[in-house]
């Protein structure tokens, strides 16, 4: 926790992503504890050139007024496949707390693909362009090949062992905690809720019955508000054929992934 008090402190943790692994639902879950204070929105400051020129002092202005004893949460999902973010959020903190949030890498590259197909308008660059109008089996294999598209955005956001790479550079194991997206949204979050908050240094406060699964939506949701229509969709199935293929071309990064992190999530 930060010894400074008010606006224009900086944050204490930064949930770095994945994007679509269910980064705000696990950052909804944490602003229930009296201690924490989080920034509503994405600010995306790490990960952008222009965001970044802005300086810190734009962004810790960004930041809810908090006391010296609460922890003060920022959550850009993008953050994790950006290679230069570990470098800059070392340059701010390095003693900074970041939680990543990961899902079946399969899983959370479907939710990406429809996440892109109903948001085109809405995103910029160009990948995203290219990728609108295109079903998901185009996109994974590469027609010309026929073999896995290695360049398809979603595989590569997919891609943790890789992703993780430069974040170990810059931070010890230790400082990076993992959350389990797919324990979170359909097994048990309070567990997992609370290995957060140990890790965040707060007091135990979460509790199972903060939860309740809600039938209709297929999720553990927080009593209290379940997300609307902008999160948690029923994706259509999978090619069962390319699903086995991604299946085996995710195989080697997970191994890897979990051999760094030193925990398997079993995809
Ligand atoms: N309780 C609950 N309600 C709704 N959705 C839930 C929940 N828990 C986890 N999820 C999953 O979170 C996915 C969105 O992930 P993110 O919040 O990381 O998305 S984002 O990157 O910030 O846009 C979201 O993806 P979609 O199903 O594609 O909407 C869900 O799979």
């Amino acid at each position: 926790m930060s010894g400074k008090t008010g606006v224009g402190r900086l944050p204490d943790c930064i949930i770095i992503g994945a994007r679509k692994a269910g980064t705000r639902i696990v950052l909804a879950m944490l602003n229930r504890h009296p201690k924490v204070k989080i920034v509503g929105p994405e600010l995306g400051f790490f990960n952008s050139a222009s965001t970044y020129q802005k300086g810190l002092s734009w962004y810790s202005q960004q930041m809810p007024n908090a006391t010296s004893d609460e922890v003060v949460i920022e959550k850009t999902a993008d953050y994790f496949q950006y290679s230069e973010a570990p470098e800059r959020i070392h340059a701010m903190n390095p003693g900074i707390k970041l939680i990543l949030v990961i899902r079946d890498p399969i899983e959370r590259m479907i939710s990406d693909y429809y996440f892109i197909q109903r948001y085109a308008s809405r995103v910029s660059s160009a990948y995203h362009f290219q990728e609108v109008n295109k079903t998901l089996e185009e996109l994974v294999i590469n027609s010309t090949t026929n073999k896995i598209n290695y360049s398809y955005g979603g595989i590569c956001r997919s891609s943790y062992a890789k992703l993780i790479q430069p974040w170990l550079r810059w931070f010890p194991r230790k400082q990076i905690h993992v959350v389990n997206g797919d324990n979170i949204a359909k097994n048990n979050p309070a567990q997992e809720l609370r290995q957060a908050e140990k890790f965040l240094g707060l007091r135990p406060f979460t509790k199972d019955r903060h939860f309740y699964y809600d039938n209709d939506k297929g999720y553990w949701c927080l009593r209290g508000g379940c997300f609307g229509a902008e999160k948690g969709h029923v994706h259509p199935p999978l090619d069962p054929e390319i699903r086995g293929r991604l299946f085996r071309h995710f195989w080697r990064s997970n191994q890897e992934f979990f051999a760094l992190m030193g925990r398997d999530y079993g995809w």
